[in-house]
């Protein structure tokens, strides 16, 4: 089977980025959104003037607000919403999705309160099966994927033939999907990321150099694989695409919403009027304290994670928190 028509779910950046991608690899795409003047003005100008305002889409890419006619016919429903929004806004589409589309999930978080990955979500919101499950992950900042600058991504899903299909289903001369079965892994990788990136921002903002940035982001590594091996991951998936490979892109870029949030906080923002100030999605900032819950859960060891919370959540001076994980216990660094 392959896929020819796909919906997308949300306007924001990466799904405007990720319609253009699947338009790319030959499909007729239908983008989703929420509000109708920004559907109207995509399909008279061919851009969305909110998101990605220098890009032209593809004349495969259709834009509406209207969900029937969005989901008509899909082979592929592509969730592109906020990980806190995405149980709310499934309790609309479940209903009413194509018996047989295949649904694959780009949010890269933890839902606040059950400390659910999006996978799970979504399961349980649609009652699909799992095999008609997919996630897309890796370094993929969708500016860059929007320019068409040429990069790989990981499909995960439990059924091998899942990930074949949504893989043929989105690669194009720039931008190349691998495939994976831990689904987990993927997941765990791509939302912990975010939280790495925010601490790492913050040392950056404090005007630390790169031996910091450094040490952050591979003690940050340290501590997802831990996370992520006592949840079932494969520790192998920590050092592809969707683990190291995003934890760099995140953690370095400046287009990365969650680096900046972290620049923000460093420089002594706080964090109401600096993620005001970036105005889109930075899911570290809400993800940080369901990932710190699921890590005690499991009881593993997250001191960035928990700093973070500490910066977020608690209001702490980054200076402190710095401070306090250079006065940790020493111990072996495999530990
Ligand atoms: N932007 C990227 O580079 C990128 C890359 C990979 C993965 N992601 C992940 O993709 C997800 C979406 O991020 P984004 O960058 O598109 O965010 P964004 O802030 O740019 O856009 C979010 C979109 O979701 C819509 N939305 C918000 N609440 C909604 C609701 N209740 N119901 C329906 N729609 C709603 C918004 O209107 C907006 O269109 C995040 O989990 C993010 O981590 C982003
Ligand atoms: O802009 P961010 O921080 O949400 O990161 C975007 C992507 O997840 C990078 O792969």
């Amino acid at each position: 089977m392959i896929a020819e028509r796909a919906t997308v779910v949300g306007a924001g950046s990466w799904g405007t980025a990720f319609s253009l991608v699947l338009a790319d690899a030959g499909l007729d795409v239908r983008l989703w959104a929420r509000r109708p003047e920004l559907a109207t003005r995509i399909t008279e100008t061919r851009r969305n003037g909110d998101y990605l305002p220098e890009i032209d889409l593809p004349d495969e890419v259709h834009a509406t607000a209207d969900v029937d006619e969005a989901l008509e016919e899909a082979d592929l429903v592509v969730l592109a919403i906020p990980a806190q929004k995405l149980r709310a806004g499934l309790a609309e589409w479940a209903p009413r999705l194509p018996e047989r589309a295949t649904l694959v999930s780009l949010a890269k978080g933890i839902e606040l309160g059950t400390g659910c990955r999006m996978s799970e979500v979504i399961l349980q919101a649609t009652g699909v099966a799992p095999e008609r499950l997919a996630v897309v992950s890796g370094p993929n900042l969708a500016r860059e994927i929007a320019e068409r600058q040429p990069a790989a991504g990981v499909v995960a899903a439990f059924d091998p033939d899942t990930a074949d299909l949504v893989a043929a289903a989105c690669a194009s001369p720039w931008f190349r999907p691998y495939t994976s079965t831990d689904v987990t892994g993927c997941e765990i990788a791509g939302a912990t990321k975010n939280v790495i990136a925010l601490a790492v921002g913050a040392a950056e903002g404090l005007g630390l150099g790169d031996n910091s940035k450094a040490s952050v982001i591979t003690r940050g590594l340290a501590e997802t694989v831990r996370l992520g091996v006592a949840l079932g991951a494969d520790p192998a998936t920590f050092s592809g695409l969707a683990g190291v490979g995003d934890l760099i892109a995140t953690c370095m870029s400046p287009l990365s919403r969650n680096h900046r949030v972290g620049v923000g906080l460093g420089r002594g923002g706080t964090v109401e009027s600096v993620v005001a100030s970036i105005g889109q999605t930075a899911e570290g900032v809400t993800s940080c304290e369901s990932i710190l819950a699921l890590a005690r859960e499991a009881g593993v060891e997250v001191p960035i994670v928990e700093s973070v919370v500490a910066m977020v959540a608690d209001g702490q001076r980054p200076e402190l928190i710095v401070d306090a994980l250079m006065r940790r216990q020493r111990k072996p660094e495999k530990a």
